[in-house]
């Protein structure tokens, strides 16, 4: 059974005062394997904030459906949302999304405060954790005080924290000098080869290259994909191909 299904998603939003409609999504189907690496790439417009939102069960598609093992977001009851998406999914945003006034240790610990867990079990969480991703000496410090790349392990770490069947990354690279986006998308690449499974909205080829599959959104459908033959193929070439036939509005072929 695949971790993620995407059924025939459609997204329609009503823009204010009853003016025009924008189909955002039209008919996106597809699904992701335990332990998939998957990026989405698109142009500005394309969907795929709309996209993620829908997989991120923060808003409801128009028509369609998405299914997180097995279950389908339909029949998650609104109040009963929130809990579910600090149980089965990690977020990793461009942003960060810290607290400025919870020190690392506390941003970490935040999904596992808020669903009641004991201290001995956040303490025994959190260490190893924070030791794979090098951040142990700075749990006392506040988000003013770390550097960009210690933000997003941060970020990481709290995603990683309660073992999510799916991590959800924003452009988690878009904020991050070259040397700190390098090193996240090693950790990605980590976590990945251990079995987290992930799916990741980008601008960025350096980044796309780095899972085995890119989606192309144009117009809010799927246009093609590109996927790795073997785990360390340098897809980058036949990405920046898909892009550039996308910029110049053709269809791609391929
Ligand atoms: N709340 C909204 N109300 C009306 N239209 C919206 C809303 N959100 C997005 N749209 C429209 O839906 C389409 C897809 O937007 P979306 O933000 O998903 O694109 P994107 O690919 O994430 O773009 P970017 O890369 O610039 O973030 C665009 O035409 C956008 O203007």
């Amino acid at each position: 059974m695949p971790i993620l299904e995407v059924k025939n998603l459609k997204k329609i939003y009503q823009t204010r005062f009853g003016g025009n409609q924008v189909e955002a999504l039209s008919n996106i189907s597809f699904t992701v394997r335990q332990g998939e690496y998957v990026a989405i790439m698109g142009e500005s417009g394309s969907g795929k904030t709309t996209l993620l939102n829908m997989m991120a069960s923060l808003d409801r598609p128009t028509e369609g459906t998405v299914l997180l093992n097995g279950k389908s977001y339909a029949d998650i009851r609104e109040d009963e949302l929130s809990s579910f998406r600090r149980g089965h999914l990690g977020f990793v945003f461009q942003d960060f999304n810290l607290l400025d006034n919870f020190n690392i240790k506390d941003n970490i610990l935040l999904p596992l405060v808020l669903s009641d867990c004991s201290r001995k079990e956040m303490k025994e969480k959190l260490l190893p954790l924070v030791r794979k991703l090098g951040i142990e000496k700075l749990l006392e410090k506040y988000p003013y005080e770390v550097s960009g790349g210690q933000k997003q392990r941060t970020a990481v770490a709290r995603a990683l924290l309660t073992s999510p069947s799916l991590i959800l990354a924003d452009e988690p690279t878009g904020a991050l000098d070259s040397r700190s986006s390098e090193e996240l998308l090693k950790l990605f690449d980590e976590i990945n080869r251990e079995g987290q499974t992930i799916m990741m909205v980008t601008h960025s080829v350096q980044a796309a290259g780095c899972a085995n599959r890119v989606l192309f959104i144009k117009d809010g459908k799927i246009l093609c994909e590109v996927s790795k033959r073997f785990p360390d193929e340098d897809i980058k070439p036949q990405l920046f191909n898909v892009l550039s036939v996308i910029s110049a509005g053709g269809k791609n072929n391929e």
